[in-house]
């Protein structure tokens, strides 16, 4: 195996950590993966194929000719493969095959950003292939500029965004575009989850729907990271049967892969004197200078834009005592750069011109980045899928790389870092999304009826019987009319500049600088009194501003720019009460439920926070209640099986909350989603139970698959989460175990030890 030069670049990191610590909890080396290759499919034009060889494509790999076929012969496809493996030729080839021999028909390219679209745009345009005719299609397209596109284009390269704002809802002015429309091609598909992915699901059905009606029935190909179970996930989202295409042919370098956690400090102290670790963005800052010196390509992924800035910069004053050259050769990225300056960015990180790079996830997409000699990521990305598409970007054919994963103080990290199969041999988690969400549903159901009147037959893409059931509420609420024929839109004005496809559902709250009268941003109706209530400090790209004004109806945040040492933090109180139980499992003692849920929360003050964790003061908020209903899984516990356990009276809610805190921690590695995205109540006596009980609950409108998804994994949900406590090294609870970084409470009470007991009583009782 290959594995020297990656062995080497770890120890140089190694050789810098001071000898009391031992950061390093796992190595493993990944061996090399040789090409495969496959010939050029028959049906492909020489002219074609003589474009990709002149760019020195000289031989497709096995699985591009697989997918390739299968979009050939008009088959839904899913081609889920990893970073680098050249999904774009496996689309490319069949679309402009056809484009070839049949003058006529047309295609769909869409990207989640407007930059990976422009990208893919740049690439077919590059193949220098006549009558292709390739165009974007997106909010910055010229107005004088759309009239040629629609009616000339052949490949149309857009977003999800503009298919719903500019395309479905002027389709008669696209009628012939819609005619010949032979693929869609949905890019980077793994993009498109929880509400989004709904909403995303919900839009393509419209565009089928609408392709149809003109008379085409385009194949769906769908271009995604590798995750487990591709096909459900794509067939799910585009509402179509995909194959699924996973057998990698592309070449990989050997990778050695090691797993990092942070010391402890013993000088720095958390929130109720909690220990806390080195962080992350330090510690990185560290490996990426070693990793600099030794002149190795490397590239650092920091979850925030300003940890990627702070990373390049201690990095870099780090290097400028060594070497002052070496310190001008290491950058920071983020989101928004233009594409010229991402080009430049590429090229000189390939030459070797630049040698260290900290960026966001922003280079996680579209840019063509390979073969570097290391890759550090700082904190878990979030999902398995997101982590191999940054280690991806390690691994020279030929020779060894180095991937270090370094562990945040979260309990998903610790766990990671702990349990190095499940970051290294599990398959990647389920995209989750959930079309059937009701609040998302029915928005998308009056914007089809305003395209296009609703029948019967149209509705089975749309949930069959529950779609029925939310017409029939659109048609009480007077927005839509039920006809013989169907259901029709009846109003002028058409529903879709009030439907957000990113947001999830209301109005957004519009974050407005006082003085200027300029818009920063927009936050969601449901988080705008816990993220913008007047005092919160508020950060938009990287700088920071203070609310001054909440006018929650008038849907206004009022800020000025400052940057005040400070943080702030909301304090809430929250209510949970069931609804509806839709499943529910009883074990000795034990119950497991899946249902809906009305989660009644209030932010009733802030604190506020220097750098250490010290609170400067508390400050009362008046602001008024909201309400969610959304779905939650819970389990609760008889009290017999917490007092024979050990577990008293007065330690019960600790116990519980700290085992509710480190499980929305974990959600995410069974789900495709951010612990933002869910939240928990956990009580010693539920009302609507009549025992302990802890819920994890969706924090949008209706849900977005993700408690669904906590129901139906619960033993190894819950196994995980045990794991992850247990095996923090702290004494009494900390950010990486149970402590939860937007805990309305001050996590307090909390009670580690209690909180394996209460896992073990329910695993136990279920496994
Ligand atoms: N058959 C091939 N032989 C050699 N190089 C190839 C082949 N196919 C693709 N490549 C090259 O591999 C690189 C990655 O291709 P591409 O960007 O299409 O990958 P991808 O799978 O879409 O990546 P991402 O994971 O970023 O979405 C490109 O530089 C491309 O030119």
């Amino acid at each position: 195996m290959r594995t020297e030069r990656g062995r080497q670049l770890l120890s140089r990191v190694l050789a810098g950590v001071p000898a009391n610590e031992n950061p390093l909890t796992h190595v493993e080396d990944l061996p090399e993966r040789l090409p495969q290759y496959a010939e050029w499919p028959d049906w492909a034009p020489a002219q074609v194929v003589g474009a990709f060889r002149a760019r020195g494509l000289e031989k497709p790999w096995t699985h591009q000719v697989e997918a390739a076929e299968h979009i050939w012969n008009s088959r839904h496809v899913v081609l889920s493969t990893g970073t680098a493996s050249g999904k774009s030729l496996s689309y490319q080839l069949p679309v402009l095959s056809s484009f070839a021999t049949d003058r006529r028909c047309t295609a769909l390219y869409l990207a989640p950003t407007k930059a990976l679209g422009a990208d893919q745009l740049r690439a077919v345009r590059d193949l220098d292939l006549p009558d292709v005719r390739a165009s974007s299609f997106d909010g910055d397209t010229p107005m004088e500029e759309r009239d040629w596109v629609r009616a000339h284009a052949r490949w149309v390269f857009t977003n999800p965004d503009m298919i719903h704002r500019g395309i479905l809802p002027s389709h008669a002015r696209w009628a012939q575009f819609f005619r010949r429309l032979k693929y869609i091609v949905v890019d980077e598909a793994h993009a498109y989850r929880g509400v989004f992915g709904s909403h995303v699901a919900l839009l393509l059905r419209r565009l089928r729907r609408v392709a149809r009606h003109y008379g085409s029935d385009p194949t769906f190909i769908a271009a995604s990271a590798t995750v487990s179970d591709p096909s459900v996930s794509a067939t799910r989202l585009c509402g179509v049967e995909c194959v699924a295409v996973t057998e990698d042919g592309s070449p990989r370098g050997a990778r050695t892969v090691a797993l990092w956690e942070p010391p402890l400090m013993d000088e720095l102290k958390g929130e109720n004197g909690a220990p806390v670790r080195r962080s992350a963005g330090a510690e990185t800052a560290r490996i990426l200078t070693d990793l600099v010196v030794e002149g190795a390509r490397t590239l650092a992924f920091v979850r925030s834009r300003r940890g990627a800035e702070l990373t390049a910069l201690s990095a870099r004053h780090a290097l400028s005592q060594v070497d002052t050259t070496l310190a001008g050769r290491v950058a920071a990225y983020r989101a928004g750069f233009l594409p010229e300056e991402r080009r430049a960015l590429e090229k000189s990180l390939a030459s070797g011109e630049l040698l260290g790079v900290a960026s966001t996830n922003a280079l996680e997409l579209g840019v063509d980045i390979a073969g570097l000699d290391a890759v550090v990521v700082a904190g878990y990305p979030g999902t398995l899928a997101s982590f191999w598409q940054q280690a991806g970007r390690a691994g020279r054919a030929g020779d060894g790389s180095l991937v270090v994963f370094v562990a945040r103080d979260d309990p998903l990290d610790t766990y990671l870092v702990h349990n190095p199969s499940a970051m290294l041999h599990r398959p990647i988690e389920a995209t989750v999304l959930d079309p059937l969400n009701p609040y998302v549903l029915a928005p998308h159901l009056a914007c089809a009826a305003a395209e296009l009147p609703l029948k019967d037959k149209d509705l089975p893409p749309f949930g069959g019987d529950t779609a029925r059931e939310v017409l029939q509420d659109l048609v009480n609420d007077g927005v839509l009319r039920k006809r013989p024929a169907g259901w029709y839109w009846t109003s002028r004005d058409r529903p879709h500049a009030g439907v957000d496809i990113r947001g999830s559902g209301g109005e957004q709250i519009m974050v407005v600088e006082a003085d200027t009268g300029r818009m920063l941003g927009t936050v969601d109706p449901g988080s705008a009194c816990a993220t913008v209530h007047p005092g919160a400090v508020y950060l938009h790209q990287g700088t920071s501003y203070v609310v001054d004004e909440l006018d929650l109806d008038a849907g206004l945040a009022l800020v000025h720019a400052e940057d005040p040492e400070w943080t702030t933090q909301p304090r809430d109180v929250v209510d949970i009460s069931v609804l509806k139980t839709l499943t529910k499992q009883d074990f000795d003692g034990v119950t497991v439920c899946l249902g809906d849920v009305a989660v009644t929360s209030q932010v009733v003050a802030y604190l506020r926070r220097l750098p250490s964790g010290e609170v400067i003061d508390q400050v009362p908020l008046d602001l008024p209640e909201r309400t969610l209903e959304t779905r939650a899984v819970w389990y609760t516990i008889a009290e017999d099986l917490l007092r024979e356990a050990g577990i008293e009276r007065a330690q019960t809610g600790g116990a519980l909350h700290a085992a509710e805190h480190a499980a929305i921690g974990l959600l995410p590695l069974l789900a495709t989603c951010d612990r933002w995205d869910i939240g928990g109540v956990s009580t010693a006596m539920h009302p609507d139970t009549g025992e302990a009980t802890v819920f994890v609950h969706d924090g949008h409108p209706g849900g977005a698959g993700f408690a669904d998804r906590g129901f139906q994994s619960i033993a190894d949900w819950l196994t995980a989460t045990r794991l992850a406590i247990d095996s923090c090294e702290c004494q009494a609870g900390c950010p990486s175990c149970v402590q939860s970084p937007k805990c309305g409470n001050g996590n307090e009470p909390l009670d580690k030890a209690g909180a394996i007991r209460v896992l073990d009583i329910v695993l136990k009782a279920i496994t």
